[in-house]
């Protein structure tokens, strides 16, 4: 059967900024896959390319098994119900002058055009009921709810056209702390009981631990390991993934005096003029000649893959925690 999201070598460059340098991916059917990295890495471009806010510079996006890369903004309509995004900030992506029934309704107008007044009244009312939102705040607008009220309208914007395919841009991180574990489980339940598939965003993997069924570590625009998630939290074999594992703010106490602080200190090199060789070797404690020199291939590693010159075709993985310590 065919995934929910193929991307094949997708590149995104504006000007001399290669934001997205080559990354393949694909969200099976049904599956979340989360695409993690830091801020600035290149994510929310990937997103931006896959609902075509953004024309990919090259590469290949196919939803469903259609190539949608080269389709023109009306050979795109059909296929537009077909995906949707959440973007961060829910303020700055709802039209403060619609109503929230309009707002909500918007994706049908392009989508099911056809649709009566009335059964796209039904329709955002199942939707806002989705998202444990009464149906009266269809008359309200967006600056009168919280902020976690807003998400929870943008999602059911989002879901409204019944989507095979969610993207999920950091739709957590503006939010209150409070509120941020109430909408990430909304849209753990959501995905779980509809069944879309999601490509989840962010830069905290903490997040999607329990999301997650496939993780993609981006950085400086390109992927340094994906996997499956299990395999990705136990056996991490890209230095990078283990640095982000061991910054990431776990609930668990016993699990967190287990893990040496590996220190991602410095800030991301500029996607301007990102290092040659491997992009992660600046700040890899790991690092050695050949890091600077040779563009690491993606090894196959237990069911996924990681581009780094230390990971073996045998199965041996460098340890950063290891390699800090000596
Ligand atoms: N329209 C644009 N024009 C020029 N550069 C851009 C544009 N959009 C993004 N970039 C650059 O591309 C790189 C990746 O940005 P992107 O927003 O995709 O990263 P991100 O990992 O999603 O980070 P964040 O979580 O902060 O959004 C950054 O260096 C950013 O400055």
């Amino acid at each position: 059967m065919t995934d929910a999201l193929e991307i094949e070598d997708l590149r995104m460059h504006f000007g001399p900024v290669r934001a997205v340098d080559g990354v393949s991916l694909t969200v099976p059917r049904g599956g979340v896959t989360a695409l993690v990295g830091e801020s600035g890495s290149g994510k929310s471009t990937v997103g931006r390319c896959v609902v075509r806010l953004l024309k990919p510079t090259s590469g290949v996006v196919r939803i469903g098994g259609v190539d949608v890369t080269g389709l023109s903004r009306r050979q795109l309509r059909p296929h537009r119900g077909q995906v949707s995004i959440v973007f961060q900030d829910p303020a700055g992506s709802l039209d403060p002058r619609m109503l929230v029934g309009d707002v909500v309704a918007e994706p049908l107008r392009l989508s099911e055009r056809r649709l009566s007044r009335r059964d796209r009244q039904q329709r955002v009312a199942t939707s806002l009921g989705q998202v444990g939102l009464r149906e009266e705040v269809a008359r309200r607008y967006p600056h009168e709810l919280s902020g976690g009220q807003r998400q929870r309208v943008s999602i059911a914007r989002a879901l409204i056209s019944k989507p095979a395919l969610l993207i999920a841009d950091e739709p957590t991180s503006a939010l209150d702390v409070s509120v941020q574990a109430s909408v990430l489980n909304l849209l753990a339940d959501l995905q779980r009981d509809i069944g879309f598939a999601c490509l989840f965003i962010t830069h905290n993997l903490s997040a999607v631990e329990y999301l997650a069924d496939e993780i993609a570590v981006m950085y400086l625009g390109q992927l340094m390991e994906k996997g499956p998630r299990e395999q990705i939290f136990a056996r991490p074999a890209h230095p990078y993934t283990q640095a982000l594992l061991a910054a990431a703010p776990v609930a668990d106490p016993v699990r967190q005096r287990a893990r040496t602080p590996v220190l991602l200190g410095d800030d991301l090199p500029s996607a301007l003029d990102p290092p040659s060789g491997c992009r992660f070797r600046t700040r890899c404690p790991l690092a050695f000649d050949k890091c600077a020199a040779e563009v690491p291939p993606q090894v196959p590693i237990g069911t996924g893959e990681a581009a780094c010159h230390l990971v073996g075709a045998d199965g041996t993985r460098p340890d950063v925690r290891a390699g800090a310590q000596g």
